[in-house]
């Protein structure tokens, strides 16, 4: 079970939380947390501002104050001794005056200094769960076999971390039974042996990988929401809850943008075949979505519209300086050696249209802030376009929306049929389509400034009018 940092954000919320776990008393689950509440925006924030004020000035950061006070409070709240997160809170504090004296934030300190959240949810948990007589072990990842890559910020989960967690887990439970309380989002890399961080998100794969780890029987990720939604209820209210899911529509959902699970939190889960269950912890009693690797899909048409922003289309059209091949080749090479990893591809005999992911252009902290700085934007950029001028002319167009269709693929024709009818009739131009032969994603991009109200036009047209258009009945008799 995993619980992300809306649902254990106060004391009455961890309550909450226990009540929750002790409903299943004939189950042995493994718990993952997250950071409580908005911990993690508030660390990096708080690192942010120590590379400039001066060591002195620390003990004045406004959102040090206030992870600060969250974690005593909800000590104090539980009536758990200050002992739980003393000596967290201490390092946490040397670690912001270390930061303000090398006045530098490496990506490495950056993860460092995140763990700390995930840290001390699970420390404040288990010891709450101890103390209402619930027998329970806080653990950190990167002490029990998390295994990663050394991107710091992104690190990837690597094969050997399986069979270490599985054997940790099960060798804790035999020697002393006790409901483990793992931190989400964090690992440990396997050169630097340093803590490393999933990605923004990242406790889904937390627990998805202890799913796999332990051949469970179920995950469930429970959230502020009734599971995954026909689209971002933060664009548009009218969203309602998508029932089932396949872990290949779920993870093209995650992958474009729906921020409700983490783009590669579906991967363990497929391969382990478990299915996943995300529910909601303000609102237990609601079914939530159930993902499995297949579900029924003849009445299927869409199943949710998703929107990832800020994004950047490359328009290139070669030079004929090389052969078809040897272009393609060529413009993906140059993606590769920058690291760039790319959404959405379109091309012709003589040019490709991308779009790039802004989450690899740029630091995804920033990203998750706001837009990055231009200045920062156009510098990387800028090494992208300069490499593929060498055999291209290049188009740059920014402030693109990546609008993805996710449906039955079966059905594409009466999809895309519909959508053009909706944007047309609200004036939208389609900018690029991109679409692969046997997915469940069709992708449309479009300017931003228009991306929200073709979310809205399009959610009406798909999920709101009752009656079937006369396409659609058609359709569907005939499968
Ligand atoms: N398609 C979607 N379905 C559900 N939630 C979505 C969707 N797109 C965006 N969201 C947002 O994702 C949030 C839940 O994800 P997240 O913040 O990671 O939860 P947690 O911190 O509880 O793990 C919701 O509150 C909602 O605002
Ligand atoms: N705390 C981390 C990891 C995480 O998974 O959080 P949440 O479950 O609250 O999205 C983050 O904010 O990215």
């Amino acid at each position: 079970m995993k619980f992300g940092g809306s649902s254990v954000s106060s004391a009455a919320r961890m309550r909450e939380v226990a009540g929750l776990i002790l409903a299943f008393p004939e189950e042995r689950p493994v718990v993952v947390l997250s950071a409580m509440g908005k911990t993690t925006n508030l660390l990096l924030l708080a690192g942010e501002k120590a590379v400039g004020c001066g060591v002195i000035r620390v003990s004045e950061i406004e959102e040090w104050n206030l992870i600060k006070d969250l974690h005593i409070k909800t000590v104090e709240e539980l009536a758990l001794p200050r002992s739980v997160i003393h000596t967290m809170l201490d390092e946490l504090e040397q670690l912001l005056k270390g930061i303000a004296m090398m006045k530098e934030l490496t990506l490495r300190t950056t993860d460092y200094l995140v763990s700390f959240g995930e840290c001390m949810s699970t420390r404040i948990f288990a010891a709450y769960l101890n103390k209402i007589g619930v027998k329970a072990r806080q653990l950190d990842a990167f002490d029990i076999g998390f295994i990663t890559t050394d991107d710091f910020g992104n690190a990837d989960i690597l094969e050997a971390t399986y069979p270490a967690v599985a054997k940790r887990l099960h060798g804790d439970w035999i020697r002393d039974p006790a409901i483990p309380i793992v931190t989400g989002f964090l690992g440990k890399g396997w050169k630097s042996g340093a803590v490393t961080t999933l990605g923004r998100g990242g406790s889904d794969l937390t627990a998805t990988t202890i799913g796999k780890a332990l051949g469970l029987r179920e995950i469930q990720v429970w959230k502020d929401v009734d599971g995954v939604l026909t689209c971002d209820p933060n664009i548009y209210p009218n969203a309602t809850t998508v029932p089932y899911l396949t872990f290949e529509e779920a993870a093209e959902l995650a992958y474009f943008g729906a921020q409700v699970l983490h783009p590669q939190s579906m991967r363990p889960a497929r391969e382990g075949d478990i299915p996943v269950r995300v529910k909601n912890s303000y609102n237990p009693k609601a079914p939530g979505t159930l993902i499995t690797k297949q579900r029924k899909m003849d009445k299927v048409v869409l199943t949710s519209i998703v929107l990832k922003s800020n994004v950047t289309m490359l328009d290139i059209v070669s030079t004929r300086m090389l052969g078809q091949f040897g272009f393609l080749a060529k413009v993906f090479s140059i993606f590769e050696d920058l690291g760039i990893s790319v959404d959405c591809v379109a091309t012709s005999e003589v040019s490709i249209s991308v779009s790039l992911d802004p989450s690899k252009i740029w630091s995804r902290e920033l990203i998750q802030q706001a837009s990055a700085p231009i200045y920062m934007q156009n510098q990387e950029l800028d090494h992208v376009v300069e490499e593929l001028e060498k055999i291209a002319v290049v188009h740059l167009l920014q402030q693109r929306a990546i609008i993805s269709l996710i449906g039955n693929v079966r059905r594409s024709s009466l999809i895309l049929e519909k959508a053009f009818q909706v944007l047309r009739k609200s004036g939208v131009n389609v900018q690029m389509i991109s679409q692969g032969a046997s997915k469940v994603n069709m992708s449309l991009i479009v300017h931003d400034s228009e991306a929200k109200q073709c979310i809205k036009a399009l959610h009406q047209a798909f999920f709101e009018d009752d009656v079937l258009t006369e396409v659609e009945e058609e359709a569907l008799h005939m499968s």
